[in-house]
């Protein structure tokens, strides 16, 4: 299955006022991985997946999806393949109602409107927001208008889900509920997140980039007890990993977890 293979290779941006967001940036994920791009605030991370169905343009560096190297023409197939959940719901949703957004990448497609209409109805499910088909996107709350963002997306049936910061907003219920759906999905996943919570139970590799670079590439659970590495990007080890403060105890861990985690 090369189609959902992602290549980046020596990528390198610099944005029009001179920063340069990333450098030599290069790793290989293969069909079925779910991989999680975590870093400090302005580590890059969003740049990186702007590039991964061409929102962004390379300065630099190559990329590919599957058997096809990023360029215009490839463009409208690397976008069927790829699909992308903005960290704002707000750049995702733009016409009057939920129903319309969902079937707008499926019409486009010049899906048979019964098509278009059963994928609507079985995204929003899939999300559980079948019930918000009517609402104008503008009225839902900030969890809801993330489920409906999925929903937009998961209506053309990508073969790999890409996923800025797909928690945050979201209350603990929802939260739950969205790893559930994402567990559920066994294509390519590819997210980024400060949630390193959420990383563990659903990545089983981690990327971390620090000031545009990749500092580390390897198992979550082994980048997560490199206390060293952790500090040197900026980051901290997930709550379900850290011991509590006062007994010294992991209250939170689950069985299989602290197995592997504690020494
Ligand atoms: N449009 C832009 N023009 C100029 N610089 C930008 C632009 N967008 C982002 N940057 C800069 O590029 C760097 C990387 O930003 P990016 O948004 O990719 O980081 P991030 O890791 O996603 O951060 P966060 O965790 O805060 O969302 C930062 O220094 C940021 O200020």
């Amino acid at each position: 299955m090369s189609h959902h293979i992602v290549e980046v290779k020596n990528l390198r941006h610099v944005y029009p006022d001179g920063t340069a967001a990333l450098d030599d940036v290069s790793f290989r994920i293969t069909h079925g991985e779910s991989v999680a791009i975590i870093g400090a605030n302005g580590a890059g991370k969003s740049t990186l997946l702007l590039h991964l169905n061409g929102y962004l343009t390379p300065t630099a560096g190559e990329i590919r999806i599957g058997d096809f190297p990023m360029s215009k023409a490839t463009l409208p197939n690397i976008r069927r393949t790829v699909g992308m959940i903005f960290q704002d719901p707000d750049d995702q949703l733009f016409m009057p109602t939920v129903y319309d957004d969902v079937a707008f990448g499926p019409m486009n497609i010049g899906l048979p409107a019964a098509e278009v209409d059963a994928r609507v109805k079985c995204a929003l499910e899939h999300v559980g927001a079948l019930h918000l088909q009517e609402k104008a996107p503008h009225h839902l709350s900030g969890g809801e208008k993330k489920r409906v963002a999925i929903a937009t997306v998961l209506s053309m049936s990508p073969d790999i889900l890409v996923m800025d910061e797909p928690t945050s907003g979201l209350d603990p219920f929802s939260r739950r509920q969205l790893m559930e759906l994402l567990r559920d999905f066994h294509h390519t996943k590819i997210f980024t997140s400060h949630d390193l919570d959420m990383v563990i139970c659903l990545c089983e590799r981690t990327i971390i980039l620090n000031e545009g670079k990749v500092q580390a590439d390897g198992p979550t659970l082994e980048i997560f007890q490199n206390d060293a590495l952790l500090t040197r990007c900026r980051l901290e080890k997930p709550l379900s990993m850290q011991g509590c403060p006062v007994c010294g105890c992991f209250p939170q861990l689950s069985s299989t977890l602290k197995k592997e985690v504690l020494p």
